[in-house]
Parts: structure tokens; C-alpha cells; sequence
């Protein structure tokens, strides 16, 4: 279990304050809403290590994640757009993920794999610049899922996205996250995101997190 307990926080020098707590299930998709400045980001922020807080405790299973920096944190960051190398092909993208020192021929076989669970395995040598968002998208999947790391953060990661290809991709994020058992905590401003994928949801505001129904 993902568990944050009065995570403080405060820009320097700004008047408003966070204070965070909550719990995210192995296995499940956890929502996070808010109007626009409420503070998801800066939540995701400190989830990630991109912030430190001023005090209170962040753990995965008990481990004390504020402890390591954001490289070592067992997280995962999908983002709305922008999560690949426009001129590397998606197997290229998706080697990125590869530990160091991986065989090449190994390498490639794990990638192509990946790439096969998400639907691309026609796609592995074309060029990211010229894969649809949904596409692209994908491959950002299949480099999570090899580096498979527990906690999975989700900023509005369907948002550029057609209805359809936002469906598809959806149900992907939603099967991986079982399978997988990762911790899937997603910012996102839509309704029908939220109710169609988080077991468990909160609404950002005043500073606060409150579970909603
Ligand atoms: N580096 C910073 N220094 C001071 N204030 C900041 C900084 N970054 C963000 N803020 C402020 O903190 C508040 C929360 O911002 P944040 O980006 O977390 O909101 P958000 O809910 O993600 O918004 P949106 O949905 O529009 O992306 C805003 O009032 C913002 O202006």
C-alpha cells in the first residue's frame, strides 16, 4: 500500500499550504480531482521527489520513500503528452528502460516483447515523431512495464486523445495496473476517467485531500 500521512508542503515564499494524506491499493487505480491550481501537480510533484516536503511521512509497504531521491523511487510518470524522444524509434524509446548493462540481444528480445502486449508490435522500428498520440502513448506504457516499478503516477494521460483511442487506452492502463499489482495514482480533471477506472477517489481542495464516494 501507497500510504502518504500529513505530507506538508509550501512553496517558499507563497501563502498557500498542502497537507496530503491518503492511501493507494496495490492493484488499483487511485483518482485524484481538483480544479485547476488545487495542487495535483504539486502533489505528483512530491510523490515523485521533484519536491521535498516540510514534514510528514510517504511510504510504499513501509519503506520510507522521502528517504530516496526521485531516481531510486519505485515510481513511474506517464504525462499527458511529451513522454518520448521524437527522433528514436518506439523500440529505442522503449530501451531507454532497459537496465544498464542488458545484453543486446536480450534487450531487444524484452523490448519487442512489451511492445507485443501493447499492440504495437508492428510499430517497433517506426520513428516516434510519426506514431499517432495514442500510439505514443503505448510506448510510454511499454517502457513503464519494463521498468515495472510499483507506484505508476498519471497526469491526465488520456487528455490529447480521441474518444476512442482514449477508451482503448484506458482499459490498457487499467489491465496493466492488475496484472502488474502496481499503485496507480491519476491526476485528472475528467469525470468519466475517474469513474471508469479508480477504486478509490479523492477531491483536491483547500490545501486537502478528501475521499469522495
Ligand atoms: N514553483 C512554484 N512556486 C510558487 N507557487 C507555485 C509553484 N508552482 C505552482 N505554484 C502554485 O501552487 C498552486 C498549485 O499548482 P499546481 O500546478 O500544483 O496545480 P494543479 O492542480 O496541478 O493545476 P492545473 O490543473 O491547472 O494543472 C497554484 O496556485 C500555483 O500557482
Amino acid at each position: 500500500m501507497l500510504t502518504a500521512d500529513r505530507l506538508h508542503f509550501a512553496y517558499p515564499g507563497a501563502t498557500g499550504e498542502y497537507r496530503f494524506s491518503f492511501t493507494a491499493n496495490k492493484g488499483a487505480v487511485t483518482a485524484i480531482s481538483g480544479a485547476s491550481g488545487s495542487g495535483k501537480s504539486t502533489l505528483l510533484d512530491l510523490l515523485a521527489g521533484f519536491l521535498r516536503p516540510q514534514s510528514g511521512s510517504l511510504t510504499l509497504d513501509g519503506e520510507d520513500l522521502l528517504a530516496l531521491p526521485p531516481e531510486r523511487r519505485p515510481v513511474s510518470l506517464l504525462l499527458q503528452s511529451d513522454n518520448l524522444f521524437d527522433h528514436l524509434s518506439a523500440a529505442d524509446n522503449v530501451a531507454l528502460g532497459l537496465p544498464k548493462r542488458t545484453a543486446k540481444a536480450e534487450g531487444r528480445s524484452m523490448v519487442g516483447a512489451v511492445l507485443d502486449q501493447v499492440g504495437l508490435s508492428a510499430n517497433v522500428d517506426q520513428v516516434a515523431s510519426t506514431l499517432s498520440g495514442g500510439q505514443k502513448q503505448r510506448v510510454a506504457l511499454a517502457r513503464t512495464l519494463l521498468r515495472d516499478r510499483p507506484v505508476l503516477l498519471l497526469d491526465e494521460p488520456f487528455s490529447a486523445l480521441d474518444d476512442e483511442t482514449r477508451h482503448a487506452i484506458r482499459a490498457l492502463v487499467l489491465e496493466l495496473t492488475r496484472r502488474q499489482g502496481w499503485h496507480t495514482v491519476l491526476v485528472s480533471h475528467h469525470a468519466d476517467d475517474v469513474a471508469a477506472l479508480a477504486e478509490r477517489r479523492y477531491l483536491l481542495a483547500g490545501g486537502t485531500l478528501e475521499e469522495a464516494g
